[in-house]
C-alpha cells in the first residue's frame, strides 16, 4: 500500500490510499453528489484538468461496462473516494474501477475523508490542490502545471471533421469537448451529424451545409474562449442552434453577456430546475463552474427559460426572434435523469420549421 496526499493550495492535507496511475498531478479540486455514473463523469471531458471529489461514499460497486464511457480520452485528471469496491457485481461489467483508471492514465486517492474533504471545498469556494507522494514541501501554486486559456478545450475536443451517416436533418455538433451521450441523443433523432473542431471558421461550417448546430459543452473559463464568440454570434444568426453547458455560456458571452465562476459550481444528477413558461421543476444533470450572469443579458433579445430552485441561478434561455435556444444543465443526462430529454426533439422541431435552410442571409 502507498500512502497519497491531496495537498490545497489553502494548507489543508487529505491523507488516502494511492491507486491508478502512477503520476503526480495538480486541478482544481471539485465535488459530484451524484450516487452513481462514476464512469461517466470520469469520462466527461467537461472535467479536464479537474481533481474530481465523489461525495458517494461507495465507488466502483457495480463496474466499469463497455458503453457508458462519454470520450474516448482521459477526462478528469485525478480522483478522490472514500471506500473503494474492486470486486464489482453488475452483468455488463467488463473491469474494475482500479483497472480502468490505471488504463487510462489517471491517479487517485481512496480511503479518504471526502465529507471534510468537500466541507473545505464548499468553505474555500474555488480550491485547487496537488496530489502527491509525500505531504512534504511543495514548489509553488504556479509550478504546478495548471492549464488554463483555451489549452483545456484544445486537449479534450477532435482535431478534425467526424460525419455520422442517418436519415434526417443534418446537424453540425461544434465540439469544444462534447460528450458522446450528446451525439446519441442526435443520431436518436435521425440527425446526420458532423462533428467539427471548436476553431472551424464560419465560412467552414457554411460550406458543411448544416440544418442546425449544437453547440457542445466543454472544459475551463468560457470567458477565456472570446476569440470564438464572433463566430458563435454567426452561427445563432444562420441557422436553428442549441447551446449545452457550455455552449450555453458562449452564446451568452457572444451576445454581450457576462459569466461568473460560482462559489463551488453544481455537479451532481439532481439539481431542481424550474420551467418559467410552465411552472414545473425539472431534475436535472449538472457540471459546471461557471453560469451566465441573468442582469447581463440582453432581455430585449433573449427571454430567460430556466432558473435553479437553489441559488436561482440562470439555467436556460431562448433568443426572442431566433430559433436559437440554450441551457446551463444537461438534458442528456448520463450520469442523472432524462427529465429534459424533450430539448432535443424541441431542438429538432426548430431545425425542420427553418426548412433544412440557413434562413436568415449573412
Ligand atoms: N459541462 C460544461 O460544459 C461546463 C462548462 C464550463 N467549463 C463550466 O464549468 O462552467
Amino acid at each position: 500500500m502507498t500512502k497519497g496526499y491531496l495537498i490545497l493550495e489553502t494548507g489543508e492535507i487529505f491523507e488516502g490510499e494511492w491507486i491508478g496511475s502512477k503520476q503526480e498531478t495538480a486541478g482544481e479540486v471539485v465535488f459530484n453528489t451524484s450516487m452513481t455514473g462514476y464512469q461517466e463523469m470520469m469520462t466527461d471531458p467537461s472535467y479536464a484538468g479537474q481533481i474530481l471529489t465523489f461525495c458517494y461514499p461507495i465507488i466502483g460497486s457495480y463496474g466499469i461496462n463497455d458503453t457508458d464511457d462519454e470520450s474516448g480520452k482521459i477526462s478528469v485528471s485525478a480522483v478522490i473516494l472514500n471506500d473503494l469496491c474492486d470486486e464489482p457485481s453488475h452483468y455488463q461489467s467488463t473491469a474494475t474501477f482500479s483497472e480502468q483508471i490505471e488504463g487510462m492514465g489517471i491517479p487517485g486517492l481512496k480511503d479518504v475523508d471526502t465529507r471534510s474533504l468537500v466541507s473545505a471545498i464548499r468553505k474555500h469556494q474555488t480550491v485547487r490542490g496537488k496530489l502527491v507522494k509525500s505531504p512534504g514541501r511543495q514548489s509553488s501554486l504556479h509550478s504546478w502545471g495548471i492549464k488554463t486559456k483555451g489549452e483545456l478545450v484544445k486537449s479534450v475536443a477532435v482535431e478534425n471533421y467526424h460525419y455520422f451517416p442517418n436519415s434526417g436533418p443534418h446537424v453540425v455538433l461544434l465540439d469544444f469537448g462534447y460528450k458522446k451521450s450528446i451525439l446519441k441523443a442526435l443520431l436518436k433523432e435521425n440527425c446526420k451529424v458532423t462533428i467539427a473542431p471548436f476553431d472551424t471558421p464560419f465560412q467552414e461550417i457554411q460550406e458543411l451545409n448544416p440544418d442546425g448546430v449544437l453547440i457542445s459543452n466543454g472544459p475551463g473559463d468560457p470567458a477565456e474562449l472570446t476569440p470564438y464568440f464572433p463566430t458563435v454570434k454567426k452561427i445563432t444568426e444562420a441557422y436553428p442552434t442549441l447551446g449545452i453547458c457550455l455552449g450555453h455560456q458562449l452564446i451568452a458571452l457572444a451576445y454581450g453577456a457576462e459569466t461568473v465562476k460560482m462559489p463551488f459550481g453544481h455537479r451532481g444528477g439532481n439539481h431542481p430546475v424550474k420551467d418559467l413558461v410552465t411552472g414545473k421543476v425539472k431534475m436535472t444533470s449538472q457540471n459546471h463552474g461557471y453560469a451566465v450572469i441573468e442582469q447581463s443579458l440582453d432581455q430585449e433579445q433573449f427571454d430567460v427559460l430556466f432558473r435553479n430552485v437553489n441559488d436561482k441561478s440562470l439555467e436556460g434561455m431562448q433568443h426572442r426572434t431566433l430559433p436559437v435556444q440554450s441551457v446551463q444543465f444537461h438534458p442528456e443526462a448520463h450520469p442523472g435523469p432524462s427529465d429534459t430529454e424533450y430539448i432535443f426533439k424541441e431542438f429538432i422541431s426548430q431545425v425542420q420549421a427553418a426548412g433544412g435552410k440557413a434562413y436568415v442571409e449573412v
